[in-house]
């Protein structure tokens, strides 16, 4: 008796836990561990996934497995311990973990289908094929084929086909073949009435090129035949007609001038040496490689990969969101052309299938993606590299949230091999980890051609107002702009719009209000007309006047991108400006195509969010603006800080990094503040120096780990009284040295009718701390499933709302 333990797909904690099922004997040989299967679930039937294979088990009622729905496992044995320990790590479900390492398509229906690829006599395949190339999985299924097709596939005569079966997300091609020998052909031909020129043509072209199977708008496009003609030619028997799947490839019509690789300058050979070292010995290492803008750090990338391929193994590349993602895309397959598949939020649900499967089949040793492909299938893999590891979208931010980083380490331990996390402005945690030398360290301080980082002026906006100024342009930002017009040269206006309005900052003097025991900014409730503290509950009344300098212009803050834009309109009409922002770029593709033009330098102006600060690298771009430096600096979170320097010294960075000097303007209401004079310096040490010192104040991390524990209920009295007994089971169960702040209302205090409150532990070293978490959630889980009680839990959280 062969018994299987399989994981259903039931998203709740009851059921996150292994079910036994037989294994029909016709499957015994047939059946491996990580293979999807449909298993019968209560009244209906569902997806599972096979964990592993036993002999003996406790259940006494034993259920079998309905069906497998794969031929091969699609989560090898790596990732099956890997979602297991993921899961303990996040306190996920079990499912959520396998289901994140999976292409959105193969949790979607499909169709599956067997496909003959060669057909030559076979008895067997003869026989279950018919004359037809193809045959549907549940036909094979039924007839009790499938262990026979496994052994097929092995052969190499038949392969596995996926269906997407929405229809719009299959792509396929009509192909023909000659069914007619060459000697078949030219009888044929001969054969031919005088009258009969097209078909004489198609015969001959397929004379030429062979029994392959070609694509029917290629015959027509050489032969210059119309489609009738090669309808008249099947149907006499002559063509076998095909629809042949294509991968989808986004980047089909995009020519990738082919690179070589640049003779390294003193700095990047310096960061390769050790890196090739781990390469060669094959162990495991962390590099934290922080390089300045445009040091070359993605060179050093390249020739790391070069020489992991060299090795016959496979490297992973993680890039930051769909941003960064055109200009790093040409770069790798500019010098690995196919061996690399891309995956990012940017494809459709098909392309990232297709490309998934490239990774899968071996067709491709290199991926260049999003978060989630950290989990690509790669069985050999000799580097993992974080590109601008500091950025925040490598957490997810739903469950199972996870950090890439992690994810990363673990399995470069796994496989013995290097991971590098690159950036000019490291995280708090990882430069901090590299001075303890749990990272190693490696710098370039120097720009390529030895140019010089840009200079930077920082602008007092106050002052501004103060003589008169109420445009939302300094004077100087203004003349640099129509310098640079007249010079045409190229400009990157920048204008943060995290953080929006949500705090309420003097006009004047740039004070902005915070709580006066957690040294995090108040965030304005427009309802209440409060400020709140959303770490410790603590809440003032907004003042009328400046407590500061008692001036009255105090009031919430932000401006948008499309304000700019009419702004420009009106004091530059001669400008020609391309706007990137949500609301330009939500169509496929948009991204990029704006990104081209400006590149071509049809635009004078780019002017954009977030989107536009890091990774652009266009060598007529001499400045930089920043409308306003402060926005986020304001964020009710530890880390705004952080977040404001790296992304001011990123955003600095597109500035002359060729041939042309770059020049900066940042204006600003808190010149003073470090956040803001140390980025306009690129000064990452002091930055580091001074932010450690304020996290240590405040006991956060690097210093502490966090957990957040976010309630929400629709009944206000429920959520706080939960989130009050949790914090007092948390007090009674951690050690001392834990602290536990809150119940506090969250940030977001109210979302779809659902009020939410949290609790935020702050701890060094709780070894049971995931366990009493899971205890919490297990204590709850009646009210979670019948009551509509949400309990988040976010450890080491990143969002802190
Ligand atoms: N050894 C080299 N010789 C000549 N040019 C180089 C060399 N290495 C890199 N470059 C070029 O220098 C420029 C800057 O390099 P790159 O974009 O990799 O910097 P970076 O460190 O990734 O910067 P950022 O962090 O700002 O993205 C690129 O145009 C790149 O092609
Ligand atoms: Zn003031
Ligand atoms: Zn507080």
């Amino acid at each position: 008796m062969r018994i299987a333990s399989v994981i259903v797909d039931v998203p709740t904690m009851n059921t996150d836990k292994l079910f036994d099922y037989l294994v029909p004997e016709q499957w015994e040989e047939f059946i491996q561990p990580g293979m999807r299967v449909s298993v019968p679930f209560g009244p209906r039937l569902i997806q599972g996934f096979i964990i592993e294979l036993k002999e003996h088990t406790e259940v006494m009622k034993l259920k079998s497995i309905h069906e497998p729905l794969d031929i091969y496992p699609v989560l090898n044995e790596e990732l099956l311990n890997l979602g297991k320990w993921l899961s303990e790590q996040v306190l996920c479900l079990k499912i959520s973990a396998y289901q994140a390492m999976l292409p959105a398509a193969m949790k979607a229906k499909y169709e599956k289908v067997f496909k003959r690829i060669d057909d030559r006599t076979n008895p067997f395949l003869d026989e279950i094929f018919g004359n037809k190339m193809e045959l549907k999985w549940d036909a094979a299924s039924e007839r009790k084929l499938l262990p026979l097709l496994q052994q097929e596939i092995k052969n190499g005569t038949v392969e596995i086909k996926y269906l997407v079966k929405n229809k719009a997300n299959k792509k396929t091609i009509r192909v023909i073949k000659c069914l007619l020998t060459n000697e078949e052909l030219l009888q044929t031909i001969e054969g031919l009435s005088q009258n009969a020129l097209k078909q004489k043509k198609v015969l001959e072209y397929f004379l030429q090129n062979g029994n392959e199977y070609i694509p029917v708008k290629q015959v027509q496009e050489v032969t210059g035949v119309a489609p009738t003609t090669i309808r008249s030619l099947i149907s006499k028997g002559y063509f076998q007609e095909e629809n042949k799947e294509e991968y989808r490839d986004p980047y089909e019509h995009r020519i990738f001038e082919k690179t070589k690789p640049f003779q390294l300058t003193e700095e990047q050979s310096m960061a390769m040496e050790p890196i090739i070292r781990s390469i060669e010995g094959n162990y495991q290492e962390t590099f934290l490689l922080n390089g300045v803008t445009g040091s070359g750090k993605t060179e050093v990338y390249l020739q790391s990969i070069q020489s992991v391929l060299d090795k016959g193994k496979e490297a992973i590349v993680l890039v930051p969101e769909i941003s960064l993602t055109p200009q790093m895309v040409e770069r790798f397959k500019g010098r690995f052309g196919n061996d690399v598949a891309v995956l990012h939020s940017g494809l459709s649900i098909g392309e990232k299938y297709d490309e998934w499967r490239k990774i899968e089949r071996k067709e491709a040793r290199v991926v260049v993606g999003a978060r989630s492909a950290i989990f690509a299938p790669f069985e050999n893999l000799g580097i993992i590299i974080i590109d601008e590891e500091h950025e925040n979208s490598y957490k997810q931010e739903e469950n199972p949230r996870y950090h890439a980083r992690d994810i990363a380490i673990y399995r470069g331990k796994l496989h013995q091999c290097p991971v590098i996390l690159g950036s000019a402005t490291p995280s708090l945690e990882s430069f901090a980890r590299s001075q303890k030398g749990v990272y190693t360290l490696l710098s370039m301080k120097k720009r390529m051609n030895n140019q010089a980082l840009p200079s930077v002026s920082i602008v007092d906006m106050r002052e501004e107002l103060r003589e008169g100024n109420r445009s939302m342009f300094s004077r100087e930002l203004f003349e640099k702009l129509q310098d640079r017009l007249s010079k045409k040269e190229q400009t990157v206006l920048f204008l943060n719009r995290r953080g929006h309005s949500s705090f309420v900052m003097c006009r004047d003097c740039g004070y902005v209000l915070q709580c006066p025991h957690c040294e995090i900014s108040l965030t304005y409730h427009r309802f209440t007309s409060q400020m709140k503290c959303h770490y410790c509950g603590y809440e003032a009344s907004v003042p009328s006047v400046c407590p500061e300098c008692d001036s009255e212009h105090i009031r919430y803050f932000g401006t948008g991108t499309q304000k700019v834009e009419e702004e420009l309109a009106k004091l530059l009409p001669e400008a020609k400006v391309i706007r990137m922002d949500v609301d330009t770029t939500s169509r496929k593709g948009a991204h990029e195509r704006l990104l081209q033009q400006f590149q071509e330098g049809k635009a004078d102006i780019l002017l954009g969010t977030q989107m536009i600060a890091k990774g652009l690298d266009f060598p007529n771009i001499t400045l930089v603006g920043v409308l306003s430096a402060d926005t986020m600096l304001h964020l009710p979170d530890f880390r705004a800080s952080e977040k404001t320097f790296q992304l001011l010294t990123q955003v600095s960075g597109r500035a002359g990094r060729h041939h042309l000097a770059g020049e900066v303007v940042i204006q600003t209401y808190t010149p003073e503040h470090y956040s803001v004079e140390l980025a306009g310096k690129q000064d990452y040490d002091h930055f580091y120096k001074k932010e450690m010192m304020m996290r240590k104040l405040g006991s956060y991390p690097p210093f502490y780990y966090l957990a957040l524990i976010t309630v929400s209920h629709e009944d206000l009295m429920k959520v706080v009284s939960i989130t009050e007994k949790i914090s007092n089971y948390l007090h009674s169960k951690l050690s001392k040295e834990a602290i536990i702040l809150g119940p506090a209302t969250s940030p977001i205090p109210k979302i779809n009718n659902r009020y939410r409150y949290q609790c935020l532990i702050k701890y060094k070293r709780e070894p049971n701390l995931t366990q009493q978490l899971r205890h919490l959630l297990e204590h709850y889980q009646q009210q979670i499933t019948s009551e509509g009680l949400t309990i988040n839990i976010d450890v080491n959280p990143y969002m802190m709302m």
